[in-house]
């Protein structure tokens, strides 16, 4: 038996749901691209990749805020600044995903799943706009429901898309998975009642995801089949 089903009582779930950036493709080169663009239109130095990589995982508005305070908390910053900023980096980010790869194990992992009949979810804080391109361009194939962070009036760490996707799916929360790399992921799948595998390879504000209490860890998607 594999690591995936040991999880589920030897059973297959019904339903894996799976957090985007960090998760299913490493985005933070390209994200960062844009966020260095929005802020040398200002005439700000750049953040770069490895302060982008800390600042992702709660939405576009957040890291827009984020990358004009220079930092993670962003209170100081106005709001008419950031939605001018969250232009600017929609225009700069919607041109170009070429940067953005897909992490190993998770090709495999898919195949699998869909050999399987399980039905496959999206659930991502990435603005909807961009989500289906980015799965369509880096060839990860269908995926029954996709929501985005502007899909429904909450995000994650709210489970409110896990609720939705589950209820569509007709799947019981203890037949069901969430698959993310941050701590925003733990919190919806726990509020949700689902079990929550989380991948340590993401991006988590700067900390072992392993510390927000996930029902297992992985270093690939791989490990689970
Ligand atoms: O855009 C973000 O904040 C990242 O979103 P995700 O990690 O929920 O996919
Ligand atoms: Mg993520």
């Amino acid at each position: 038996m594999n690591a995936l089903m040991r999880l589920f009582d030897g059973a297959l779930p019904q339903l894996v749901m799976f957090d985007l950036d960090g998760t299913l493709v490493d985005s933070v080169p390209d994200l960062a691209a844009a966020v260095d663009h929005m802020l040398a239109l200002r005439g700000r130095p750049p953040a770069g990749v490895e302060r982008v990589r800390d600042w992702v995982g709660n939405g576009a508005l957040v890291l827009v805020r984020r990358a004009l305070a220079g930092s993670l908390a962003h209170d100081g910053v106005g709001e008419a600044e950031a939605r001018a900023a969250l232009d600017d980096f929609f225009e700069a980010y919607s041109g170009d995903h070429s940067a953005t790869a897909v992490y190993p194990g998770v090709m495999p992992f898919l195949a699998w799943l869909r050999e399987r009949g399980v039905a496959l979810a999206v659930i991502t804080n990435k603005p909807g706009q961009f989500v289906a391109p980015i799965l369509e361009e880096k060839g990860l194939g269908d995926f029954d429901w996709i929501i985005g962070g502007d899909t429904l009036p909450v995000k994650k760490p709210d489970p409110a898309g896990l609720l939705h996707v589950m209820r569509a799916a007709g799947a019981a929360p203890d037949r069901s998975l969430f698959i993310g790399d941050s701590r925003n992921d733990v919190l919806a799948a726990r509020a949700a009642g689902v079990t929550v595998v989380a991948v340590d390879y993401g991006y988590n504000h700067g900390r072992p995801v392993a510390a927000e209490g996930p029902d297992l860890l992985v270093d690939s998607l791989a490990a689970l089949i």
